[in-house]
């Protein structure tokens, strides 16, 4: 597939996209998160480019959402989605599911739906997501005591941009490379031609070093464990807490974190732990082990009597002779004991191993001397010695431990990838439960065995965009097939039907549960859903209401058109003939509408054709209150406020005024 193909890919961003590993996959994934990877493709963007690619994929134009009121329905849909998430990467993923006017698309998401509402909202799986962010690539590291040798420029090229933690020196022959080995602690030549190389130093011939990234550069690995260390660790709690089934092995995952540092050096190795404490506690134990002798020697010379012969006593007075010659002589046991001690201390304080206790005893025991002095070249070498097997030994647990993380590269991506998902499903599960959700049957315009598949029907709904507690919010049993007009009291519930309405199929066709007990809709093509105008309006304004009108009925099939109040945007009498004439034009295209309007009995009365007519009838005056039935009475002229008030005088007072009022209604 082309990325262009891609509804609102251009060439920019295809090129962008094109950097990931697998572009067209990712895409297709719908993991924003992973898509968001792409330079300069940020999460919200990302999530418009999966939904294009869901889009492409069920040959979907995307035109459900018709008009800015029911793009604005779909928002606060999408939002009582979003802010049941614990996860940013679930509340972006919501995105990707839209209202559809594709049969397979909704089919798709509603299955997702249907898995996701099985699940159960667990606190502890709440607390455990809130660590879970999509994995990050940590920036390069580089590794100055290793390089890359190749006497070829095309593999210098690849190992650069495959390998770009490592210096890529050339080589042009054998001399070249035990040059690099002078400077680098380990050399990796790349072609197969030097095989058999002889030269000193920690040299490899590895033709496959840039397919075996682990071996070559272990660093890589550990420092994106580490990096990412919370997350793992988050990802397999809610694992653990969702009693999921995780990609990756869990024990071996921990096993592996814990060994691994926050710089991605490895811990908890004793002997590694030995060697560096030997190497950083060198020069102090040497100096400690000079005391430690010096006491020695001291105490043995202040206990015993030195006898010193004329000659040697004449040599010191007149030659200034150095008394360390007396010593050897004199004292040779004592300080054979002293030197003792100190190639003791020193051993025992860097915790020597046999063979460099050997390189140790090196440092004290030239000429015998007080105070004790220490063979510095001795010290040098036992520090080249103990530096050299401290690194390889952190190599070799690098690499160890980066061939263990290597297994777990690939399934720690499901891993992290399953919890956040785990996020989106519980999302919808929680929206299902609180707002007490079922899953609408969303039929084709072509019908349903029963054959009333045009239009919608909801029972039991009830509104979570109202703005009463939903424990308040009564519910409405609706159903319109056909071009129909909503008639009823002021603040009888009109506009909160037709919010009902938009939200119920909205959410039905993004393939999601909807608050009712149960509901059908027809799979509309488009949902222009008008909100109530703010008064009359200007001739400019009013003519350009009245053009978007005259495209609406000129329009295709398919489509719910749900208008609040036309009649306020000019003159009731005006109103009321409009009103008439759009209907008409509606229900011969047959689409389904429902106009919600007080001058019902005046545009049945201008229509050309038997309008419908619906009503939400109040039940009366109830102490200066109105008590309203919320569901629309169908074939039904509901009576307005004024008349309701006119006939309650009349009852009350009596006398012909209101008697004769109420009969002009
Ligand atoms: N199903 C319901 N359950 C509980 N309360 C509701 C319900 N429907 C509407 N209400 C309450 O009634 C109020 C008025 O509703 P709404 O604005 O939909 O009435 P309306 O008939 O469109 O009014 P108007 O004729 O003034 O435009 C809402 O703000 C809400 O508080």
């Amino acid at each position: 597939m082309e990325l262009e193909a891609i509804p609102g890919v251009g060439a920019k961003t295809a090129a962008a996209l094109r950097e990931l590993d697998d572009p067209v996959a990712t895409v297709e994934s719908g993991d924003v998160a992973a898509i968001a990877r792409a330079p300069g493709v940020n999460e919200a963007r990302a999530a418009r480019i999966a939904r294009g690619a869901i889009r492409r994929r069920h040959g979907d134009d995307g035109r459900v959402l018709a008009t800015d009121r029911a793009r604005e329905v779909y928002r606060e849909a999408i939002d009582l989605l979003r802010e049941r998430t614990v996860t940013d990467y679930a509340a972006k993923r919501l995105e990707t599911f839209y209202p559809s006017g594709s049969a397979s698309r909704i089919e798709e998401a509603q299955s997702f739906a249907a898995a996701a509402t099985e699940q159960e909202p667990d606190p502890a799986v709440r607390e455990a997501l809130a660590g879970v962010e999509p994995l990050t690539d940590p920036p390069t590291v580089r590794v100055r005591d290793r390089c890359l040798a190749t006497a070829d420029a095309e593999t210098l090229a690849r190992a650069e941009s495959a390998v770009p933690e490592l210096s890529v020196e050339t080589v042009e022959e054998a001399r070249d490379v035990s040059e690099l080995a002078r400077s680098y602690a380990t050399v990796i030549v790349l072609d197969e031609a030097f095989a058999g190389l002889d030269v000193e130093g920690d040299v490899h011939v590895r033709p496959d070093a840039l397919e075996t990234p682990a071996e070559t550069v272990p660093e890589r690995l550990l420092a994106f464990f580490a990096a990412n260390r919370e997350r793992l660790e988050a990802a397999a709690a809610v694992h653990e807490a969702a009693d999921l089934s995780p990609a990756a092995d869990l024990d071996r995952l921990r096993d592996a974190l814990a060994r691994l540092d926050d710089d991605g050096t490895v811990v908890g190795d004793a002997e590694l732990d030995r060697l560096t404490a030997a190497v950083d506690d060198l020069d102090a134990a040497v100096s400690t082990a000079e005391s430690v002798a010096d006491d020695r020697l001291r105490e043995a010379i202040r206990e015993r009597d030195v006898t010193i012969e004329g000659t040697d006593f004449l040599s010191l007075v007149e030659q200034g002779a150095r008394v360390d010659s007396l010593l050897d002589r004199e004292l040779a046991d004592e300080y054979d004991e002293a030197i003792e001690r100190a190639r003791e201390h020193l051993a025992d304080a860097l915790r020597l191993e046999p063979g460099e206790a050997e390189l140790a005893d090196r440092v004290f025991g030239g000429d015998p001397s007080f105070p004790v002095e220490h063979e510095e070249s001795a010290v040098s070498r036992l520090r080249t010695e103990l530096s050299a097997a401290r690194d390889r030994r952190a190599a070799r647990l690098k690499s160890e431990l980066a061939s263990d993380l290597g297994d777990l590269r690939e399934p720690v991506e499901t891993l992290v990838r399953d919890a956040l998902e785990l996020d989106v499903e519980l999302a919808i599960a929680r929206f299902a439960r609180d707002f007490d959700c079922v899953m609408p049957e969303v039929v084709g315009p072509e019908g349903t065995a029963a054959g009333d598949a045009k239009g919608f029907r909801i029972e039991g709904g009830r509104s979570p965009l109202l703005d009463v507690d939903f424990a308040d919010v009564e519910p409405i049993d609706y159903a319109v097939s056909g071009a129909t007009l909503l008639s009823g009291v002021n603040s009888g519930g009109k506009t909160s039907t037709l919010d009902l309405v938009a939200l119920v199929v909205v959410l039905a066709q993004m393939g999601m549960p909807v608050p009712a007990e149960s509901a059908t809709v027809e799979r509309f093509e488009e949902v222009h859903y008008y909100a109530k105008s703010q008064g009359t309006l200007d001739a400019g304004a009013f003519e350009a209401t009245l053009r978007d009108f005259g495209d609406l009925v000129e329009g295709a099939d398919g489509r719910l058109v749900l208008v609040d109040e036309l009649e306020s945007i000019t003159e009731p009498g005006a109103s009321a003939k409009i009103i008439a004439g759009i209907l008409e034009a509606l229900d011969e295209q047959d689409a389904t509408a429902v106009f919600v309007s007080h001058l019902a009995r005046e545009i049945r009365d201008a229509a050309d054709f038997e309008v419908a007519v619906d009503g939400i009838e109040a039940a009366g005056l109830v102490d200066g209150e109105l008590r309203v039935n919320r569901s629309p009475k169908k074939g039904h002229l509901a009576r307005s406020t004024p008349e309701l008030i006119v006939e309650k005088l009349a009852d009350d007072r009596g006398g012909d005024f209101y008697g004769d009022l109420l009969e002009k209604f």
